[in-house]
């Protein structure tokens, strides 16, 4: 079966959070059910080098007024499709946001133009190669079924929700600007209180919806997760599946990590000392023997952060400390920063993005929190257990499902992974604070925990078998099954 995704970020390609580790790692697991992916990205100023020499597999003379080329390439295990549209693409800052901070203004046509070049392929523009399906990814994808639907392109399309949060709203006025007619305009597509909104087109005309979790999947049902598209959801119920993340456990091995100081399993767990060790000098904290805890995140409402800055004083006050990495919102950063400046050798905050210190901070840290006030999925915690670091997270979408609480039937089940909280709040989280810093202050408890952690599965392997399923049954093509197929979200 040939797949085409279609998406705005991959990795190693370019990556801005979670949306690029998935749509790098399934088309590989994938490849396991005979399932070929290749995968349309836009060509981005530091993806250009990347086609210098090569010929352009075809031209477009008019992607709503725009000329681009489309270039084939193949980098560690993947098939791209590279847009490059340099009026478009070809410009400093993120694939979002520009230099100064702010959404690059044309966002909504730069997408665009990438879903109607992903529709044209669809539909068989390219000489040699049709896809016998499509696979959209959040909102700056999910026009490309609205595309194909007015080109009368079958090709069946899944769209996968990473996070409704990020909808792709826009000024009706620019509806003929992105190429489409007055019809589309109605509550059965586009039309969202007023607006025209690129998700909402997607999950009207999607064959199937996946969200990244089973348990979101249901969430986003509700007016609390749902992000005022709870009732579109709700009309395209039959259609919504829920598909819990893996994890590329390649790239994610603490025995092979290139960046870690010392590298472990779990027979060899203790060497993490060293990590730990490491990690606390190069961030000038202090080598006590406190429990060492992490974040690696974007510094965002969603990700509750806000929260983890009101409760550090628990941890330094508990005789652990704390690291942060991530950016995001200016009041945020400068919340966490003020609280670490209060903690000399005990705190420290790095603003930044940056994958290497990700991977040394789960190398050595020995819990990651992820207090998440929603998470489709989370894929830090899925790091977190791998590395053998005891997750503290929200009981919440992804993270609700993919952590085992540390209560008293999963500990004596020896089955606990982690430790949930709720209600999410910063009382919430300060307890789950305090039960970590019990647990750690039992040796024997902590690494039977953090053992437990380690044995959690989350490859891509199940996971990938689930949406080979979803495809199958769409083009009506079996796949090698080894597991029951997903679970389809009934009432
Ligand atoms: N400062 C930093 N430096 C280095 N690395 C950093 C970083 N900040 C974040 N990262 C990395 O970015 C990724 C974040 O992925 P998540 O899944 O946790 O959240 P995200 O909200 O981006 O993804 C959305 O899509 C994914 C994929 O479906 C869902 O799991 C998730 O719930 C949903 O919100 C991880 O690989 C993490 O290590």
């Amino acid at each position: 079966m040939q797949v085409l995704s279609v998406t705005s970020e991959i990795f190693p390609l370019i990556k801005t959070g979670g949306l690029a580790d998935v749509t790098g790692a399934l088309p590989k697991a994938l490849t396991r059910f005979g399932i070929s992916t290749r995968t349309l990205v836009p060509a981005y100023r530091p993806l250009r080098a990347l086609i210098r020499d090569c010929p352009p597999l075809i031209e477009f003379e008019d992607l709503l007024g725009e000329t681009a080329s489309l270039y084939a390439v193949e980098i560690e295990g993947l098939e791209l499709f590279l847009l490059d549209a340099p009026a478009l693409f070809d410009r400093p800052g993120g694939p979002y946001i520009a230099d100064n901070g702010h959404d690059h203004p044309d966002n909504w046509r730069r997408f665009a133009v990438l879903c109607l070049a992903a529709a044209e392929i669809a539909a068989g523009s390219l000489p040699g190669w049709q896809p016998d399906l499509v696979h959209t990814h959040d909102w700056q994808t999910a026009l490309t079924s609205v595309y194909m639907r007015e080109m009368d392109c079958k090709v069946p399309v899944v769209l996968t929700i990473h996070n409704l949060a990020f909808q792709g709203q826009f000024s009706s006025s620019l509806l003929s600007s992105i190429g489409l007619p007055p019809s589309v305009f109605s509550t059965e597509c586009l039309e969202y209180y007023g607006d025209i909104c690129y998700l909402k087109g997607g999950l009207m005309t999607a064959d199937i919806i996946t969200a990244v979790s089973p348990t979101y999947a249901r969430e986003i049902l509700t007016a609390r997760f749902g992000m005022g598209l709870e009732g579109v959801l709700a009309a395209r119920r039959s259609k919504l599946w829920g598909i819990v993340n893996g994890i590329d456990t390649e790239i994610w091995d603490p025995l092979q990590d290139p960046h870690l100081f010392a590298r472990f399993d779990q027979k060899t767990i203790s060497l993490k000392r060293l990590n730990k060790m490491e990690l606390q000098n190069s961030f000038g904290l202090n080598n006590d023997d406190g429990p060492l805890f992490a974040a690696v995140t974007r510094l965002t409402w969603q990700k509750g952060m806000d929260m983890l800055a009101e409760a550090a004083d628990e941890i330094i006050h508990g005789g652990g400390k704390l690291i942060i990495l991530g950016q995001g919102d200016h009041e945020i950063e400068e919340q966490l920063k003020a609280v670490a400046d209060r903690y000399p050798g005990r705190m420290a905050v790095q603003i930044g993005y940056d994958e290497e210190t990700a991977h040394r901070l789960h190398g050595g840290a020995d819990s990651v929190i992820q207090p998440s006030r929603f998470e489709p999925c989370g894929l830090t915690q899925l790091y977190a257990l791998r590395y053998g670091c005891v997750p503290v997270v929200a009981r919440t979408g992804g993270l609700a499902e993919t952590i085992i609480d540390a209560n008293d039937a999963a500990l004596s089940a020896k089955a606990a992974t982690g430790f949930q909280f709720h209600p999410v709040t910063t009382e919430g989280l300060r307890h789950a604070l305090r039960r970590a810093l019990h647990a750690y202050a039992s040796p024997k408890e902590w690494r039977r925990l953090q053992i437990q952690a380690m044995r959690a599965n989350y490859s891509w392997e199940r996971s990938a078998e689930q949406y080979a399923n979803l495809y199958g049954n769409l083009v009506k093509q079996p796949v090698v099954r080894k597991n029951p197929p997903a679970r389809r979200l009934l009432s």
